[in-house]
């Protein structure tokens, strides 16, 4: 194994974003370096309008950067590319199909062209039963729970089999109890896939639950990284068992600091 690739699986150097907007030119992001290690789960977080959709879009391959250069195992990113699946926030589902035809429609995207129709099948049943959602295939976007939703956008993602899973607040919308309960699935999913994922969150908790690293943003405009945290608990993570650990708490208290001491004073928007 090429051990600088599982260092620096993915690297964003020296990174800058400036969106033209009536106003003239608003410099989103500037000075963004970052090296992401294959199977590391890192987390984006910072105050609303810092930027982090916007580095995790340039990730995605979304949008290209005004300067600098974005990575995957050695080769620049130069658009969507199928080992870089994302999650979004507000779920994305065609509501004509069902949820076995959204995900079923990722995975013949990304194997039609090599593998058999049941092969293709195979893949889709396992992507639901692996976020738990067998028994709803055949039912439509309109007709489950939130939480089912964003479920069904996890299994299209990771039917595509990709090596790195981009989420952005893929649990924003939910309740607390919905969105605990796929915090711990998440958890294990990414035990049994090892994938590589980088998620934007506003949440301290689920920061400190998920991460390996936990990537603290400035305050725009010209955000940039302000600190990166090592989250060093050991895994498999158990929330209850967790709220007590010193070093948990650590960590909670260092992203809280930084947030609200640090950056407290969040600069009105143009
Ligand atoms: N296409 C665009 N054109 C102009 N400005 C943009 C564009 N996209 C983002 N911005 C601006 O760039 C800044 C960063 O936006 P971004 O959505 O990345 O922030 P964020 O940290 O993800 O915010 P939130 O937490 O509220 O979702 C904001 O000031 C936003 O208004």
């Amino acid at each position: 194994m090429n051990a600088s690739l599982s260092t620096k699986y993915l690297e964003i150097q020296g990174v800058e974003q400036t969106f033209k907007t009536a106003k003239g030119l608003f410099p989103a992001l500037q000075g963004i370096h970052l090296q992401i290690a294959k199977g590391e789960f890192v987390s984006l977080i910072g105050h609303s309008g810092c930027g982090k959709s916007t580095l995790l879009n340039l990730i995605a391959g979304l949008t290209t950067p005004t300067a600098g250069a974005l990575l995957c195992a050695n080769k620049e990113i130069k658009g969507p590319g199928p080992e870089r699946a994302v999650v979004f926030q507000n779920h994305s589902l065609l509501p004509w199909l069902t949820c076995w035809g959204n995900v079923h429609l990722a995975v013949e995207r990304v194997f039609g062209a090599k593998e058999s129709k049941a092969q293709l099948k195979a893949r889709t049943d396992a992507a639901l039963e692996l976020v738990g959602l067998g028994h709803a295939a055949q039912k439509r976007p309109g007709e489950i729970s939130g939480g089912m939703k964003q479920r069904v956008g996890i299994a299209r993602a990771l039917s595509m089999e990709p090596q790195v899973l981009l989420m952005d607040e893929p649990f924003g919308a939910l309740d607390a109890l919905t969105r605990a309960k796929l915090q711990d699935e998440l958890l294990e999913i990414v035990a049994r896939t090892h994938s590589t994922v980088v998620m934007v969150t506003h949440d301290v908790d689920e920061a400190v639950l998920l991460s390996d690293k936990i990537v603290m943003m400035t305050n725009g405009p010209a955000a940039t990284i302000g600190e990166v945290l090592h989250v060093p608990l050991a895994r498999p993570r158990q929330r209850v068992a967790l709220a007590e650990d010193r070093e948990y708490q650590r960590c909670r208290k260092a992203v809280i600091d930084f947030l609200y001491t640090r950056q407290g004073h969040v600069e009105k928007a143009a």
